[in-house]
């Protein structure tokens, strides 16, 4: 069998091995505000390399000098990978591309002229006769410099398919090895796609001496599916990025392609070189350098990708992964799935959430602490480990207090009197008071104090954030003194009133219990 990946496409053979163009370092940079600094580009092609990827098309060397040294740079350095520069059909460009790509082990000039009549007439303001002299004459000078010579018919889903034929067999004739035929403008739909692939090989009389190329664009958010098209219909070679990143609405994106070979594998009957596993890292890396944030829910490498909140989904994934899970997210350098808390979960996650965290709560103060979770989930967008450290802790502390927060409404702000209005449960039965003070804290305060009248010295009152966010839990300390007698409490809530009423009545029902413990002493 054929080991290298590019004769083997050519061949057409059994088992065929899909060759993986990445573009990032080129069409990917050439998004607004992608560009990447000599080292960075590096870097990137490093992990490219690394990666198993089969071409790497390094930058577009006539563009400028720094282009032409990082595309040098990365040929003279990357150990396994075609390296490839882009040139347009001018002699000036192939040449600067094939200096550049000189020093490579693999070195490929990628060039390319327009062929649909929309660019013919008002970009290139040639003929289509010329335009195919032009193919002619630049294959060939290219060729001439090096062995392996991509062509490209930029906008040819926008191209009649009988001049297509004619300008791919220009390029074949002048000694182009990969014909690309891209959707430069992301036109296409799936089967259009495939089919120009299929008629441009039955009639192109030495199309099995070339690798077909697929370049789609993500206008209309078809560039994987029409990518996968072209398979079916004879294209050996992908182009892609990593994130899909690229002009305008980007390129079809590496790691969805080579995932969806892989987990399609009885479908699509193909295989890439790619260790799928360092996709995550490739991923973190190129948003890095571009500064370009990952959507949340981008399939393989988003966030959400393997991470579920339904609870229907979370107990199915308890149950066995696959119930929810088409691949592993280790197989593609995800470290695991996870289970993020939220108002969307069930008992099942919850509790194999505590579980985790290393409680173990019986039946009552489960179902007490599930309540409580998913009212804070109902109020608060993120539900952190560290938010359920805090529910449950609390709940444990102080399952046996006398008196316990129902509800409390505090109006704050600069036009006075702040005011509180707080009904506790004590000894089972509910109280309500209203109280003005100096402010929302004092007010709460002075609620607590009419309905529970006592005289203590608030000696210490502090606030810190559970977790970060304008939404997150505030956890209060407060720390009573009652003459020799000395107790704290804490509470949290997204309310820091709710959390400061809460860490006062903790503090309180502490008191009540030393005061008891005393009193019985003095009995005895
Ligand atoms: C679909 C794609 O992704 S194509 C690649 C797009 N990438 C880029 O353009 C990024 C790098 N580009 C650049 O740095 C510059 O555009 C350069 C260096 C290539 C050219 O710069 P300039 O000489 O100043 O030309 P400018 O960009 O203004 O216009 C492009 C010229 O190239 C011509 N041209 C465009 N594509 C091709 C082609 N494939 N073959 C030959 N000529 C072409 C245009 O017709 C135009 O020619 P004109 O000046 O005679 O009208
Ligand atoms: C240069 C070519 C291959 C291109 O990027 C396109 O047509 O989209
Ligand atoms: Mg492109």
């Amino acid at each position: 069998m054929t080991t290298d990946p590019s004769t083997a496409a050519a061949e057409g053979s059994e088992g065929d091995r899909v060759i993986i163009f990445d573009t990032t370092l080129r069409d990917g940079e050439q998004c607004p505000g992608a560009t990447m600094t000599f080292e960075e580009k590096l870097e990137v092609a490093d992990c490219l390399d690394e990666m198993g990827v089969d071409i790497i098309e390094a930058g577009f060397p006539i563009a400028s000098e720094g282009d032409f040294e990082a595309v040098t740079a990365i040929a003279k350095r990357v150990q396994n990978a075609t390296i490839a520069g882009l040139a347009r059909a001018i002699n000036a460009d192939i040449d600067r591309a094939g200096e550049a790509v000189k020093h490579a082990r693999r070195g490929r000039i990628h060039t390319f002229v327009s062929t649909s009549p929309i660019h013919l007439a008002h970009q290139m303001r040639k003929t289509e006769a010329e335009v195919l002299e032009i193919i002619t004459a630049t294959v060939a000078r290219a060729r001439n410099l090096v062995e392996d010579v991509e062509w490209s018919a930029m906008d040819a889903t926008r191209t009649g398919i009988d001049y297509l034929c004619q300008c791919v067999d220009a390029a074949i004739k002048a000694g182009a090895t990969t014909i690309n035929l891209p959707d430069t403008v992301g036109y296409a739909t799936p089967d259009e796609y495939a089919e120009m692939f299929r008629q441009v090989r039955e009639r192109v009389p030495g199309s099995d001496k070339a690798v077909f190329s697929t370049h789609c664009h993500n206008d209309l958010g078809l560039a994987v599916a029409n990518s996968l098209a072209a398979l079916g219909a004879g294209a050996r070679q992908i182009e892609c990025t990593i994130n899909g990143i690229g002009e305008r609405a980007g390129n079809a994106a590496l790691e969805e392609i080579v995932m969806a070979i892989r987990t399609r594998r009885d479908k699509l009957r193909y295989d890439t070189g790619i260790e799928s596993t360092m996709l995550a890292r490739a991923s973190k890396l190129v948003s890095a350098v571009t500064n370009f944030p990952v959507q949340y829910n981008k399939a393989i490498v988003g966030r959400n990708a393997f991470a579920h909140e339904s609870g229907i989904h979370q107990d199915g994934i308890l149950k066995h992964q696959q119930t929810y899970e088409i691949m592993t997210p280790e197989s593609v350098g995800v470290g695991k799935t996870s289970l993020v808390m939220g108002k969307h979960s069930g008992r099942n996650a919850f509790r194999s959430k505590l579980k985790e965290l290393g409680y173990d709560l019986g039946e009552n103060a489960f179902e007490d602490a599930f309540v409580r979770f998913k009212s804070l989930a109902d109020r608060k967008k993120h539900v952190y480990d560290e938010d359920i450290e805090a529910l449950v802790d609390q709940g444990i502390a102080h399952m046996h207090d006398r008196m316990k927060v129902v509800s409390l409404t505090v109006i704050a702000g600069n036009m006075g009197p702040q005011t509180a209005t707080l009904t506790l449960d004590i000894d089972g039965a509910q109280h309500t008071v209203q109280a003005t003070g100096n402010g929302p804290v004092d007010a709460t305060f002075n609620a607590i104090k009419m309905l529970v009248p006592h005289e203590v010295k608030l000696d210490l009152y502090q606030v810190h954030a559970v977790t970060e966010g304008t939404d997150a839990q505030a956890e209060v300390s407060v720390r009573l003194e009652e003459g020799e007698r000395m107790v704290t409490g804490r509470g949290a809530d997204t309310d820091t009133m709710v959390a400061s009423a809460r860490a006062y009545l903790a503090a309180l029902n502490k008191l009540m219990v030393k005061r008891q413990k005393m009193a019985h002493v003095q009995q005895i």
